[in-house]
């Protein structure tokens, strides 16, 4: 299988996220990728190839321009204050506070972010692009007529909605490619969120279209981040109305309850007629993830990647999370190589 990789992704290195009250080091860090690229390289999964720039249009294909050109400008308007650390917001737009859009930068860091654990850095619009080109160039040779392709996407990207950021994610890495797939004549695109975490920036992005299907399993939002979206009862509104599945369950689950809901995921997208599946490939399903609480073990990923080779789509996988960062690496390359050993 071909890998997509940029090296760029080094240059989004947060020092800190506030996690159980105090300021700690951010859990999204590049040695996350590092390690999946030397799995890559030690397992020969295939050719590693870097990504072609695509320029601004396909981003705001699926995102607001104000937004792209606030995560653009940020850092630089933040460090004009004489600010050389992370930028972080310190409040939210919340209800029943006007949602007129700041013209300062800090209000607009509070306007277009989730949360408090994304920080802006010098590198974060280098870093977000190249990784919306990884996936991009994926999407290129998809169409080229490659059967499957990994785009070794850092910074992750399935909670970047169309205007704003959060969980470690600023653009939507694996929306950008699938309306990509889109514009370039598929015409039933389906996207698979199989991260721990509600992919609540793709469903945000779609879910008034009937042309791209979302599915998420993920962690009972009742509990798990991010709590405001990912419920079972969000099918899609208007033409999107029942294009939409969300498959929450209770932290903890066990890997069997995983799967069941995995094979309801895949034969929506079997009846739905999908041209081609992307998927973003979280793997902080794993029981020893430091942040979430699922009980896949390494070699269920290779179950994953067998499953979803059932499907005998064209199949784009993009990188999300995944902080267990000794294991990374197996975890990832075992879900690809378990795909392509299905044939
Ligand atoms: N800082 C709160 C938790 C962020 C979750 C990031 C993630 O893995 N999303 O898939
Ligand atoms: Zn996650």
């Amino acid at each position: 299988m071909l890998t997509v990789y940029s090296d760029a992704h080094r240059l989004q290195h947060g020092q800190s996220e506030l996690i159980d009250g105090t300021l700690k080091p951010c859990f999204e860090t590049p040695s996350r990728a590092d390690m999946v690229l030397a799995a890559v390289r030690e397992r020969e999964l295939g050719d590693i190839i870097h990504p072609r720039r695509h320029g601004l249009d396909p981003i705001l294909r699926v995102h607001d321009a104000d937004y792209a050109r606030f995560l653009e400008t940020a850092w630089q308007r933040w460090s004009d204050m004489g600010r050389d650390y992370d930028a972080l917001p310190k409040m939210w737009q919340i209800r029943r506070l006007r949602e007129a859009i700041p013209d300062h930068v800090e209000g607009q860091l509070c306007y277009y972010s989730m949360d408090c654990g994304t920080p802006i850095t010098a590198g974060t619009w280098a870093a977000a692009t190249a990784a919306a080109d990884t996936a991009l160039t994926g999407a290129d040779r998809l169409i080229g007529g490659e059967r499957a392709v990994f785009a070794l996407t850092r910074p992750p990207g399935h909670h970047a909605a169309f205007d704003y950021c959060g969980g470690y994610c600023f653009l939507n890495n694996a929306a950008i490619a699938a309306q990509a797939l889109r514009d370039r004549g598929m015409r039933k695109v389906a996207v698979l969120d199989v991260d721990y975490h509600h992919g609540n920036g793709t469903q945000d992005i779609f879910y008034r279209r009937a042309d791209v299907l979302f599915l998420s399993i993920h962690g009972d939002p009742r509990t798990e981040y991010p709590f405001f979206l990912g419920f079972a009862d969000e099918k899609g509104e208007g033409e999107g109305l029942g294009y939409n599945f969300n498959f929450p369950l209770s932290a903890g689950s066990c890997v069997s309850t995983w799967f069941v809901a995995l094979d309801c995921a895949l034969d929506q997208i079997a009846r739905f007629g999908a041209e081609a599946l992307v998927v973003s490939l979280g793997v902080d399903t794993y029981r020893g993830d430091p942040i979430s609480r699922f009980q896949l073990d390494s070699p269920d990923f290779v179950t994953l990647g067998a499953r979803l080779a059932g499907l005998k789509l064209p199949t784009l996988f993009c990188l999300e999370g995944g902080y267990a960062v000794g294991p990374i690496g197996t975890n990832v390359v075992n879900v690809l190589a378990g795909f392509e050993a299905r044939g």
